[in-house]
């Protein structure tokens, strides 16, 4: 099934996206969903986003943290940089340890900004965000998404963007300290990317990838680069499409494409 596009129209989006994504009539958008027949939400969540400016500094809730406010699930989520300009960076973690009131005072000043730990990106670098990473998407980045389809984010910062902001919902979810998590790195080949309590993400670089893929379907398939085939139709960057079953699926030496779907174990 290839699933439909929402598109997101968002401040730090985008009023150029490439055109195998569609027309877009001059909006400024900021992320494109990928969701099922008459834009039914799935289990999973694929999303593209395009970045001209940073993103708020933001946390997600835990599954605990969430259902505390009454929410029916937190939000994990991984990305998968497909390019980003030179010097693109990412924000997440803080550079070191910080207490509570630290977090609400670092916010409210913007001081925040500066304890973020930014990394420098490029085509094929990974991170796993487990809930309450403190993180912020830089400008200049298109990557790939898969997150728990739960739309909560707690801003902590916004650069003065007149948005809603979260401070103390934010502050309580957070944990705020160093990034270290195992589930991040740069890809080139065939690799497990990250698998969470939720779901995992793989990527492929042709048929042979298919071995590494362990659990069973539906598989989110998301085309990133060269040419791949689902029973004989051709699946391009810019669908997203849920199957079955790999076996029909076909994809070409040296092209990019990732696979997602639900943890069961
Ligand atoms: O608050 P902002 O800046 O619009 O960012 C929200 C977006 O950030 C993300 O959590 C990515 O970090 C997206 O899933 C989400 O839609």
């Amino acid at each position: 099934m290839f699933l439909e596009r929402q598109f997101i129209e968002k401040p730090w989006g985008r009023d150029d996206l490439p055109p195998e994504f569609g027309a877009l009539g001059g909006q400024r958008i900021g992320e494109i969903w990928y969701n099922g027949v008459g834009q039914t939400p799935l289990p999973l969540l694929v999303k593209w986003l395009f970045t001209s400016e940073k993103l708020s500094i933001q946390v997600h809730p835990s599954d605990a943290d969430a259902q505390q406010r009454g929410l029916p699930s937190g939000k994990e989520e991984c990305w998968y940089i497909v390019e980003a300009e030179p010097g693109a960076v990412l924000g997440i973690g803080t550079k070191r340890a910080l207490s509570d009131e630290e977090l609400r005072a670092a916010s409210l000043s913007g001081e925040i900004e500066e304890l973020l730990d930014w990394k420098t990106v490029c085509t094929g670098d990974y991170f796993y965000i487990p809930a309450g990473t403190i993180h912020a998407i830089g400008a200049g980045i298109t990557l790939v998404e898969v997150q728990q389809p739960a739309d909560i984010t707690y801003r902590l910062y916004d650069y003065g963007r007149p948005r809603e902001m979260h401070l103390e919902d934010g502050v309580a979810v957070a944990i705020p300290a160093p990034y270290a998590d195992a589930r991040s790195g740069h890809v080139s080949g065939n690799l497990k990317l990250a698998k969470g309590p939720h779901f995992w993400l793989h990527h492929i670089v042709d048929d042979a990838g298919k071995g590494i893929v362990r659990d069973g379907g539906p598989y989110w398939l998301v085309p990133v680069s060269g040419h791949a085939t689902f029973d004989g139709k051709s699946i391009v960057r810019g669908d997203c499409v849920m199957v079955e079953m790999l076996e029909q699926l076909h994809v070409e030496q040296n092209s990019s494409l990732l696979i997602a779907g639900i943890a069961t174990s």
